[in-house]
């Protein structure tokens, strides 16, 4: 790093490298830039560690996990036998709190610190080719030079629609639902997608009265079979579904509650309410404008992730990238550090001058952004995905055949808890004859995921998936049930 008084007074100083934003993302861009030899300065604006760390993942998955641990304990009648009480609800908010550590950032700096990057805080803004503007809390400003490249990593934030009397109701976000410190008594929830069906789950489980109002049916982007199960779940736990209908009004009373009137007609109260209707991008102060770019909008990138404008060329010559939530190809926090790590090493090999495999699944593209996203939804019962469904294997324009099997009737399963249920289902390419996707619901399935990742990704022909022999007896045996209901060629 250079540092120097610029002509405005403003202290400049220039690394090869510029990360806006330091969630996983930003963090783990600025990490591989360093490995490869580069110095580098992330700028951020809140906490080091960014939404996953600390609104979302993280503190979610804590909240939900006590009550997942509870069902499984009261499925076998041995160990239900052990079990007395109920959730303890402050406890499992002590460890949520423990979970997103408490608010504070002080370890996520500390190893940015050991990895050798900058930390700048502030909110960054392109300012001109190559250059970053920081104003901290206070007002001051830094002005970084880039020599190579500067990454926007700034992420997502919650969309709040345009529902008449909802942005003036004090609805809550998901900040606020993975960061509360009580359980209210009623909680409404808008949106029937990743978040207001785990929070839906999370919050049923703490005890409050959720109502989920799910404009386009529940998880409309996975396989019905998995969706319905969730949605006869969440039923039978208490929770009021409204699906396909909308919020067209809502108001909180003087008295504090707040009501909601539907499209439908039907009229509610609760405590809270949640939008969980999607995300926006991180763009609006980001200063796009400078690179010709709108504000406000989700960046478009090529496989290497340099940044696109409308005629589909990298905007500015080339030194922009953009990594993460705030390019919306895949909205997880590992699909954005795998971006993270091939662009690491595209920025370092083109600085070098050394080459860069962009060609589908080389080292420096991020092709199973397009092909291979896993997601696990935490819900009762989870569901774990990766690649195509049939609805979406067919809008891709693949011919594929679409297998399923009940994952309760394997031995691994009966054994797991009584009256397991789920089911499993897989898309095979029938041009190609290997898998392009994979989904299961049921209870403990999420670490089944990463078998159906591999074979994806590697595209392993489905006549050697028969030599994947699933061990006995586990919940993995649905495998071979699936490959027997395909059936083997002759
Ligand atoms: C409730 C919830 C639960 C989720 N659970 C999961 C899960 O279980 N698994 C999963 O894989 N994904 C999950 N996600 C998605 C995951 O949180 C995101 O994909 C991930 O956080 C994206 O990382 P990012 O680094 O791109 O952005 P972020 O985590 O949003 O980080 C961006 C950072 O940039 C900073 N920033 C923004 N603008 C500026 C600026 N102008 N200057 C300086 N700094 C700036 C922000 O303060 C922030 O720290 C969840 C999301 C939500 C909302
Ligand atoms: N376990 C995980 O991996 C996990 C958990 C939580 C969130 N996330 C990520 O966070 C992101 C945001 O999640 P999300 O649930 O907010 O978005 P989403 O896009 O998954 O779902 C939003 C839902 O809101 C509904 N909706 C939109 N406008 C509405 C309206 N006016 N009234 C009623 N319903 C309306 C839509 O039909 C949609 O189904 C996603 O990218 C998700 O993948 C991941």
């Amino acid at each position: 790093m250079t540092e120097t008084t610029g002509t405005t007074g403003a202290t400049e100083n220039v690394f090869d490298v510029v990360v806006i934003g330091a969630g996983p993302v930003g963090e783990n861009v600025a990490d591989g830039v360093v490995k490869g030899g580069l110095s580098v300065a992330v700028v951020e604006s809140e906490l080091v560690g960014g939404e996953c760390s600390y609104w979302a993942c993280m503190p979610t998955k804590a909240l939900l996990r006590d009550a997942a641990a509870l069902r499984a304990v009261r499925s076998l009648p041995g160990a239900r036998a052990a079990v007395t009480g109920e959730l303890d609800t402050a406890a499992v908010l002590a460890r949520r709190d423990a979970f997103a550590s408490h608010w504070h950032d002080d370890g996520q700096v500390a190893w940015l610190d050991h990895a050798g990057i900058s930390l700048v805080r502030g909110v960054g803004r392109i300012s001109a080719a190559r250059t970053v503007e920081v104003t901290d809390a206070d007002g001051r400003t830094t002005v970084l030079r880039a020599r190579h490249a500067v990454v926007v990593a700034t992420g997502s934030s919650a969309r709040i629609p345009q529902i008449p009397g909802l942005a003036d109701a004090a609805p809550w976000t998901s900040r606020e639902a993975a960061a509360a410190q009580t359980v209210p008594g009623r909680l409404a929830i808008v949106g029937g997608g990743v978040v207001g069906t785990e929070m839906a789950t999370a919050y049923a489980a703490l005890g409050a009265q959720v109502t989920l109002i799910a404009r386009d049916g529940l998880l409309p982007t996975v396989e019905s079979f998995a969706s319905d199960l969730v949605a006869e779940t969440l039923k039978a736990q208490g929770v009021a579904l409204h699906l396909l209908t909308e919020p067209v009004s809502v108001r909180r009373d003087e008295a504090g509650t707040v009501r909601l009137t539907l499209a439908d007609g039907t009229t509610l109260e609760a405590d809270e309410v949640l939008v969980a209707t999607g995300r926006t991008p991180n763009t609006g102060t980001v200063g796009l404008d400078q690179v010709g770019l709108t504000p406000g909008d989700w960046l478009h990138v090529d496989d290497s992730l340099r940044v696109l404008g409308s005629d589909g060329t990298p905007v500015a010559g080339g030194w922009l990238y953009a990594a993460g939530d705030v390019n919306h190809r895949a909205p997880l926090t590992h699909q954005g550090k795998y971006q993270a790590r091939a662009l690491g090493e595209t920025i370092v090999a083109r600085a070098n001058g050394t080459p860069v495999d962009t060609a589908p699944w080389g080292r420096h593209a991020a092709t199973a952004d397009e092909r291979a996203v896993p997601q696990v939804i935490f819900s009762d019962p989870e569901i774990a995905t990766v690649g195509h469904t049939a609805a979406s294997a067919e809008a891709a324009g693949i011919r594929v055949r679409a297998v399923e099997h009940d994952l309760g009737a394997v031995a691994g399963a009966a054994l797991h808890a009584d009256g397991y249920t789920g089911r499993a289902g897989m898309i095979v390419d029938e041009d190609r004859k290997v898998l392009v996707g994979f989904t299961v619901v049921g209870p403990d399935v999420a670490e089944l995921l990463h078998a159906a990742t591999i074979a994806v990704a590697a595209e392993v022909p489905i006549d050697r998936l028969w030599h994947a022999v699933p061990a006995y007896p586990t919940l993995s045996e649905v495998w071979l049930r699936l490959l027997e209901t395909y059936g083997r060629r002759a």
